[in-house]
């Protein structure tokens, strides 16, 4: 089965990074991932992450480098390919989301006590190899 393109940023600020909890209804409902969202035919990785994050928390981005990049199969549905980068805030600081009930800003030491999407533990782990 043909992989999800989903992209993701990982907006830093100090030490902390931004977590996002998915809302009810939603796909893995109650688990944190970094805010994102699918690509679509035609759009380059970077430009489906700034579209995403504007529509999702309200806020313009510049995408950085890529951090992590990581295939996962599910027991159900198709695999996600998970595109992880680095991204900088170009003004104000989200403070909701469409998609999510919690944001949170953690610091490296702390991600892994979160439970989060299975398809972002691979860039949690790049992360919190920071701090080890
Ligand atoms: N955005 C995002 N999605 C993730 C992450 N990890 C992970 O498994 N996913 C999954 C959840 C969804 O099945 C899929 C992305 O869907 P989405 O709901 O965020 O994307 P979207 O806004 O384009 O889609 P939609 O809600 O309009 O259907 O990837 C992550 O870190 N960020």
């Amino acid at each position: 089965m043909q992989p999800l393109l989903v992209v993701a940023a990982v907006l830093r600020d100090g030490d902390r990074v931004l977590a996002c909890r998915r809302a009810p209804g939603k796909d893995a409902a109650g688990r944190w991932e970094f805010p994102g969202g699918k690509v679509e035919a035609g759009e380059t990785p970077e430009a489906a992450l700034e579209r995403e994050i504007a529509e999702e928390l309200g806020v313009r981005i510049h995408v950085g480098a890529l951090l992590d990049r990581t295939v996962t199969t599910r027991a159900q549905g198709r695999p996600i390919d998970l595109a992880c980068y680095a991204c900088g805030l170009d003004g104000d600081v989200p403070v909701a989301s469409t998609d999510h009930d919690e944001l949170r800003w953690v610091a490296l030491e702390h991600l892994s006590t979160l439970e989060w999407a299975e398809a972002d533990l691979a860039a949690v782990a790049v992360l919190t190899r920071e701090v080890v």
